[in-house]
């Protein structure tokens, strides 16, 4: 049956529109005669901010809204002051349309170096609270620049938010081969939000026998996800440590340039969000240097929550592929783009 997409477009910075326009082709190359992809691209980020002081209106977010999907590069520039286009933007969106999975699959693929000795075992994903923590911005700063400064960041933490998350994770978990899900928090200090996160976990795990659980603080997680990856399954953790331990992911198999991710509003409500991990990469920008692999896997994270399937397994059978043949000798960030955009293709 005959369809379209109607897909936003938010290039961003740095090597954010690099990224993004390989992307789109890939998108473009990987759909069949009867899917059309309707895009519209959405001028936000640094150069914005510069020429009106906006980051992101309330009638942009209210046309974004409107979208079936939103995919989008990076954002963040070394002219503009750290956290506002992060915040202004990026955050705005994510917790505007309940993006409260992030979800950030790790997997070797065949082929690609870990920096890790041997040759690992890694397929894992991380489920990170995508709307609550320490991200929320509940803080302040007293007596600014003065010896006597004070800076608050107070994470927060709703039976609500935790839920809704860890049964996400829970599900996913119970529908991969290893039934595993391990909650990854810092319960010995952080005791008041660590022990809201066990409790869900415990209770909500009641509902899935078949699932085994277990738990690990955060600093122990980062020692297990370099001496023994093979041992995750699916992660659950709350939005500061999900940002980290995803970096760190990223980095075993294979590099930043490679791992994507998906901003999940589950009830469909508003439309998801879909990107890179990785950032605007000042150092690289605008080099060729920059790896699309990472944001061409998010477009096969945003078909298969279109149903798109098929397509998203070519993508990501293509990239298989591609990363197989890849030598020492590097190729541009278009190059790349284009012999993925030739596999699905063909
Ligand atoms: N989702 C996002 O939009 C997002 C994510 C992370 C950081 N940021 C922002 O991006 C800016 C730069 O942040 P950072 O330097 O901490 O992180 P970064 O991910 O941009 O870069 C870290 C390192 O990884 C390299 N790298 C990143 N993506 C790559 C790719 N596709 N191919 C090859 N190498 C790649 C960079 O060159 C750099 O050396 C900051 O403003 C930050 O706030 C945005
Ligand atoms: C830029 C920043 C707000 C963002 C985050 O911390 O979530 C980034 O690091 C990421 O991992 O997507
Ligand atoms: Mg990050």
């Amino acid at each position: 049956m005959a369809r379209s997409i109607n897909l936003a477009v938010i290039p961003g910075d740095g090597i954010g529109p690099e990224v993004v326009a390989q992307g789109l082709k890939v998108l473009e190359a990987v759909l069949p005669a009867d899917v059309k992809v309707e895009s519209t691209s959405y001028d936000l980020g640094a150069k914005r901010w510069h020429e009106t002081g906006e980051t992101l209106t309330d009638a942009e977010l209210e046309r974004l809204r409107g979208h079936d999907a939103i995919l989008l590069g990076a954002v963040g520039d070394p002219t503009v002051p750290s956290g506002v286009l992060e915040r202004g933007l990026l955050l705005k969106l994510r917790f505007a349309f309940e993006h409260y999975v992030n979800l950030r699959p790790s997997r070797l693929f065949p082929n690609t170096a870990s920096p890790l000795a041997g040759d690992p075992e890694i397929d894992f994903v991380v489920v990170r609270e995508g709307t609550e923590g320490p991200y929320v911005g509940n803080g302040g700063t007293m007596r600014i620049g003065t010896p006597a400064e004070v800076a608050t960041e107070v994470s927060l933490n709703t039976a609500y938010g935790v839920e809704r998350v860890v049964r996400d994770a829970f599900e996913r978990a119970s529908a991969r081969p290893a039934r595993k899900l391990t909650l990854v928090h810092k319960n010995n200090v952080l005791v008041h939000a660590g022990h809201l996160w066990t409790r869900t976990v415990e209770r909500v795990g009641r509902e899935y026998p078949d699932v085994a659980t277990d738990y690990l603080h955060v600093d122990a997680a980062t020692i297990f996800l370099v001496t023994d990856p093979g041992r995750f399954d699916v992660i659950v953790t709350d939005n500061l440590f999900g940002d980290i331990i995803t970096d760190l992911a990223a980095a075993i198999t294979g590099g930043i340039g490679l791992a994507a991710s998906g901003n999940i509003n589950p009830t469909g409500e508003f439309p998801s969000m879909f990107e890179p991990v990785h950032g605007s990469a000042p150092d690289i920008a605008g080099t060729g240097k920059a790896d699309p692999t990472a944001t061409v896997l998010s477009v096969a994270l945003l078909l298969r929550h279109l149903g798109l399937e098929a397509e998203a397994a070519r993508i990501e059978e293509a990239v298989t592929a591609d990363l197989a043949e890849r030598d020492a000798t590097a190729r541009s960030t278009d190059a790349i783009g284009d012999a993925l955009a030739a596999r699905v293709a063909g």
